[in-house]
């Protein structure tokens, strides 16, 4: 191990890929020498001199730990973009959030965040639609979007399951999506229930004059099979597809983007299981990493969190995620451990809202998102007590309710879905 990554003079140049960690030596350890091994064990080195690793070919791929902190544990790290297959989110992850995160020497250690340079911005193409896009699509410009998760989360049969989707069409929902847990299972086939909800959410169009999507989850065993389901959806006629990008991985969410666009269909990213590495705020990779990199390979539609719902997210972290996915600058946040980030001009994705909403949430919800979000409700649609149709029929009440600046008491007198639903979820 070469002694020398430590450069807190060094300012990165505009090709590095610039990292920032969280990082707790372990007792007895040094912080600069902890930072000096995840530095080297992150590009180029390993855990002794190694003779194959010349003086001349250190100097020019070495990592540069411009910034350490000990007080706030915090370091900055630059990588030459030559230690990076630029196009490769697989290739950057093992290296900045590889064996680092396994190391005896540091009891924790997150990556916080990842600025990109240019030169990797460029070999991404990023959203295909982005949230420009998936509005034009979905034919609404003016106001947040309303989507549904049909429950439950699986055992129902693709005829039931086309009819909750049909349901909460009729209702009022522009967006049905399968649940992260159902794929193709023997109590409902991916292809039948594809054929039957598509059917369904034609029916619904011609019968509201809206646009339905149908997003139906390709997430398989295998990238050739989840490629297969992508097609056989865009064969039906389908504009989306949903996948969990987690379980499935980079990999198949790279080749999902480049196939995606081949057959023209927006992708909608359910992140479950991320909280496996991003939850602990001590350890892991953060949640924006995960944002970022989402932005990076173009999926269209993000789960980034509620504030109000069931998941776990503080309000400020919610927000650098939306910032995240619809700004084109993020400027650097030293306190929220956010680098600056030029995207270049890739599109933004469009921040989805989703786990433990009630229609009586909405207020709430726009007043933190905005219109830029799409509002999912699952639980709170299909347990209204008057049912799907009238769940989904609630929630565009309370949505037009908070447009016009209306408590939803107030519009609740003459729209009875939604006095139903504030009888059973407002907080008294
Ligand atoms: O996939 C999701 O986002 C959740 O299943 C939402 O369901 P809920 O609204 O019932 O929590
Ligand atoms: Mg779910």
């Amino acid at each position: 191990m070469r002694r020398d990554y430590i450069d807190i003079g060094y300012s990165p140049k505009e090709t590095d890929l610039v990292c920032e960690f969280h990082i707790e030596p372990t007792a007895g350890v040094n912080f600069e020498e902890a930072a000096t091994h995840l530095a080297g064990e992150s590009s180029i080195d390993s855990w002794t001199e190694i003779a194959t690793l010349s003086p001349e070919l250190a100097e020019k791929l070495k990592p540069h730990v411009f910034y350490a902190d000990e007080g706030a544990q915090t370091i900055r790290v630059a990588y030459s973009e030559e230690l990076f297959e630029l196009g490769s989110v697989p290739q950057v992850l093992s290296a900045v959030a590889g064996n680092i995160l396994s190391m005896k020497i540091v009891d924790n250690v997150r990556l916080q965040d990842i600025a990109f340079p240019k030169s990797m911005i460029n070999e991404f193409k990023g959203p295909n639609f982005g949230l420009p896009g998936i509005r034009k699509l979905v034919g609404v410009q003016d106001r947040p979007l309303i989507g549904t998760i049909v429950k439950p989360k699986v055992g129902l049969n693709s005829e039931k399951h086309a009819e909750v989707a049909y349901n909460s069409f009729v209702g009022g929902c522009d967006l049905v999506k399968d649940d992260e847990n159902l794929s193709d299972q023997k109590f409902n086939s991916f292809e039948k229930r594809a054929e039957l909800t598509l059917k369904l959410a034609e029916k619904a169009e011609s019968e509201t004059g809206e646009k339905k999507m149908y997003l139906c989850n390709v997430t398989a065993p295998t990238c050739r099979e989840m490629i297969r389901r992508m097609n056989f959806l865009k064969d039906l006629g389908a504009s989306y597809v949903m996948v969990d990008i987690v379980p499935a991985g980079w990999t198949a969410i790279q080749t999902l983007r480049e196939e995606a666009e081949d057959a023209g269909l927006a992708l909608h990213a359910h992140r479950c299981m991320h909280s496996a590495y991003t939850r602990n705020p001590r350890h892991g990779i953060s949640m924006l990493v995960v944002a970022k990199l989402c932005r990076l390979i173009g999926l269209d539609q993000l789960h980034i969190g509620t504030v109000v719902g069931k998941m776990h997210g503080e309000k400020h972290e919610v927000l650098n995620l939306r910032d995240q996915c619809v700004l084109d600058k993020v400027p650097a946040d030293e306190s929220q451990h956010i680098l600056a980030q030029d995207w270049g001009g890739l599109k933004p994705m469009f921040p989805v809202a989703s786990g433990g909403l009630a229609p009586t949430m909405i207020p709430d919800l726009y007043s933190i998102f905005g219109k830029d979000v799409i509002m999912q409700f699952g639980g709170g649609i299909h347990a209204h007590p008057m049912g799907t149709v009238a769940g989904a029929t609630a929630c565009r009440q309370a949505l037009e309710a908070s447009l016009e600046g209306i408590s939803l008491q107030d519009y609740a007198k003459n729209h009875k879905e939604l006095e139903t639903a504030l009888g059973k979820w407002l907080k008294k």
